[in-house]
């Protein structure tokens, strides 16, 4: 009979689903006694969310269920990373990487992780570019001084509503380049586990640039959940993103996806559309590789201003146009996230009945 109402539901059909998404474990949960179907999407989409809602609101159930309440909601689901995890606040771990420096990963990672927190999703970023940690800056959060609980714990700063953790929040940045691989992998993986991370849907980490032994053992150590790799449609930078998706293969870790950023450029006086880095290079390179270009993101003047000045584009209503791509691209990392990757069996809490 459950098979009945999986079918029903498949009916309804979505870029962010699967074919059979109403099947897949967890999703619906059928209630033959009390005739209840409750649809738990796995992510956080408020669109999709509302939608699934008004389709089943609006077509008749199978035979048998003439009479029926029904219940859709959505919530994060952890996902199983390479490693167990000992970080257990957090549910998923992304590491945003980019083979070579200023293809603008610390750009994307925030706008990313802002859109992904306005459908409501509970985000963290840590900021590992030990070259140039510049998510303080981004956040508006420079120059403000960490918590530290119990002489041990830091507290993220919270700004714009996402948790950040940045190198830079406690030495500076001439400091930290000076640091070599073991020294800066030990310190980062200090730094993520002795910060008191709230209970976090998405860690977001800005990785530090290029494809060294830093950046492998970081993939290696850290429970990633997936990894994103930014890259400009140049030739170089492409074939420099090459080298970002075999570090993860070696490191055993998925590739979600590449994001182009700096894809074309919008004149911001005539809004004209140029290709100033040549086209199509990261859709050749994702279809050799098999893998997905996720977004295709403008070269914007707002989109530096508004970074530029803490107050990303995703936050920044002047900036509605630009923040559009990273909403799109949030969609599809939440939703792929899920898709590709293997649930993890949940906590189960006893209450003690005395
Ligand atoms: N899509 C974009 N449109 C306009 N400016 C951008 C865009 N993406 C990034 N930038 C700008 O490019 C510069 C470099 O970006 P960013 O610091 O994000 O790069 P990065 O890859 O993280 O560099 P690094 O790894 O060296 O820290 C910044 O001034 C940023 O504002």
């Amino acid at each position: 009979m459950n098979n009945d109402i999986h079918t029903w539901l498949n009916q309804f059909q979505h870029p962010l689903l699967t074919s059979q998404w109403a099947a897949t474990q967890g999703v619906v949960t059928v209630g033959h006694k009390e005739k209840t179907i409750d649809v738990e999407i796995p992510f956080l989409v408020e669109s999709l969310t509302q939608a699934v809602g008004h389709w089943i609101s609006e077509n008749d159930a199978p035979q048998g269920w003439e009479e029926y309440t029904f219940y859709v909601s959505a919530r994060v689901r952890p996902l199983q990373s390479k490693i167990p995890s000992t970080l257990t606040s957090i549910k998923n771990i992304i590491a945003v990487t980019s083979a070579k420096g200023g293809v603008g990963k610390s750009t994307t990672t925030a706008n990313l992780a802002l859109a992904i927190a306005a459908q409501g999703a509970k985000v963290g970023i840590l900021d590992a570019d030990v070259y140039g940690p510049s998510i303080p800056l981004m956040f508006g959060t420079k120059g403000q001084a960490l918590e530290v609980v119990d002489n041990k714990w830091m507290k993220p700063l919270q700004a714009h509503g996402v948790f950040t953790q940045s190198i830079g929040y406690l030495i500076s940045s001439d400091d930290a380049a000076v640091w070599r691989g073991p020294m800066a992998s030990k310190a980062l993986m200090q730094l993520l586990k002795e910060t008191q991370w709230p209970e976090l849907d998405y860690l977001i980490i800005d990785m530090p640039p290029g494809t060294g032994d830093l950046q492998l053992t970081l993939s290696q150590d850290i429970p990633l959940t997936s990894a994103l790799v930014v890259t400009t449609p140049q030739d170089l930078a492409l074939a420099d993103a090459v080298k970002g998706i075999a570090m993860f293969e070696k490191a055993d870790v998925g590739v979600l996806g590449i994001i182009e950023n700096m894809s074309y450029h919008i004149c911001s006086h005539c809004g004209s559309h140029e290709d100033i880095f040549g086209s199509g290079g990261a859709v050749k390179l994702a279809t050799e590789k098999g893998i997905s270009v996720l977004a295709q993101l403008p070269l914007h003047a707002n989109i530096r201003r508004d970074i530029d000045l803490g107050t990303p584009s995703v936050v920044n209503p002047e900036s509605a146009a630009q923040a559009q791509g990273y909403f799109d691209l949030a969609e599809q990392v939440v939703s792929r996230l899920f898709w590709y990757g293997v649930p993890q069996a949940e906590r189960i809490s006893f209450v003690e009945v005395t």
